[in-house]
């Protein structure tokens, strides 16, 4: 169905209420602008979601590849700690696709922007002879001079993670296999919804602000890939035990034998992985258990050159960076 009114489509999407005050002009002028406030950095960050590549129409509906390329954005701002606030949405339609799906996936996005206090301020629609793609631009912030970058870590520190990891990997192997409409138990489809509909941990990015140093990265591409850029930027090594990594009981439960694979190189938990001080892990992980957040101490931050080692029942081998990578 060839369809769009590129101008009118425009209008559909334009959404009727703001979150953040400090937009001037959103959609509907040449950019959007927005006003600075004085005691804040800015954060800025663009992932892009490609049919075939990060979804297929058998494992993800439009509503909820909305919702993900949405979510993986704010995922980021969260691995630095800051709070989300306005969105750019670049999206390239082919003709396959008819208008009722694409306004699916700007219902998907529209939803998750409403949680998360996000203003959608402006993209561009164009047509697609290939795959379909949608590209979010996501501008947040952080109260000035708070860093949490990869280069953080230091000798000493705890490694932490947020969450499960591997849930994403096996639910994508679920739906590659069955498609999203079959009807799969409890504990399958907690596997395929923590795929499609990933929950970005904003609200533990800014507690994780508060301590003094935090070295942070969020798990798109499984955990031995993030633990590498961590420990590579900071030139120091990991030791992550393997014991310890957090699996889910619904991730057991699928398969044993492969819940290891999937939580090291799997990736898109869109969990986070990060390090601090071994006294501000206490402080953060009191107010976690408060809250009734799962954090767990994975490991320890060593000297070292930047290498990520897995220790399995007392012995240590070498994780290398091996997870998704586009063009491998
Ligand atoms: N094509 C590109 N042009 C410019 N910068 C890029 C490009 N691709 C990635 N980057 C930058 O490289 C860094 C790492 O990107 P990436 O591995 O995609 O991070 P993440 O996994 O957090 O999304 C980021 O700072 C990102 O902005
Ligand atoms: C159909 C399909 N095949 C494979 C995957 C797995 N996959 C695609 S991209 C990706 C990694 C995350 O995407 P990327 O573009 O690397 O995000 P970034 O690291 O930039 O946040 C994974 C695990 C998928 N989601 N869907
Ligand atoms: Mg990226
Ligand atoms: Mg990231
Ligand atoms: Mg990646």
């Amino acid at each position: 169905m060839t369809i769009y009114d590129e101008f009118a489509f425009i209008d559909k999407i334009k959404p009727n209420k703001i979150h953040n005050q400090q937009l001037i002009a959103g959609i509907g002028d040449d950019a959007a602008l927005v006003g600075l406030p004085q005691d804040r950095d800015q954060i800025i960050c663009l992932d892009t979601m490609v049919e075939d590549v990060h979804f297929t129409t058998k494992t993800m509906s439009p509503n909820q590849i909305g919702h993900k390329a949405l979510a993986v954005n704010i995922s980021d701002i969260a691995a630095m700690g800051g709070i989300p606030a306005y969105y750019l949405v670049s999206i390239a339609i082919p003709k396959t696709w008819s208008q009722v799906d694409v306004e699916a996936i700007y219902e998907g996005m529209h939803k998750l922007s409403e949680a998360y206090q996000v203003d959608l301020i402006g993209g561009d629609t164009v047509f697609s002879p290939g795959p379909l793609m949608v590209s979010v631009t996501l501008i947040g912030y952080i109260e000035k001079g708070k860093k949490l970058l990869r280069s953080n870590a230091r000798p000493g520190d705890v490694v932490f993670i947020t969450g499960t990891v591997g849930d994403s990997a096996a639910g994508l192997d679920l739906l590659l296999k069955h498609g999203s409409n079959y009807s799969y138990n409890n504990s399958e489809t907690y596997l395929t919804e923590r795929h499609q509909l990933p929950s970005p941990r904003v609200e533990i990015g800014c507690h994780l602000a508060i301590l003094d140093r935090v070295s942070l990265n969020d798990i798109s591409d499984g955990v031995a890939s993030e633990a590498n850029e961590i420990a590579k930027a900071s030139n120091v090594d990991i030791h992550l035990d393997e014991q310890k990594l957090p699996l889910s009981n619904q991730l057991l439960h699928y398969s044993q034998e492969r819940a290891m694979e999937y939580a090291l190189f799997g990736g898109e938990d869109f969990e986070l992985i990060g390090t601090t001080s071994a006294t501000d892990w206490e402080v953060f992980q009191q107010q976690m258990v408060e809250q009734n957040i799962l954090v767990t101490k994975v490991g320890s931050v060593v000297e070292g050159k930047g290498e990520v080692y897995l220790s399995t029942k007392g012995t240590l081998t070498l994780l290398e960076k091996r997870g998704y990578n586009h063009f491998k």
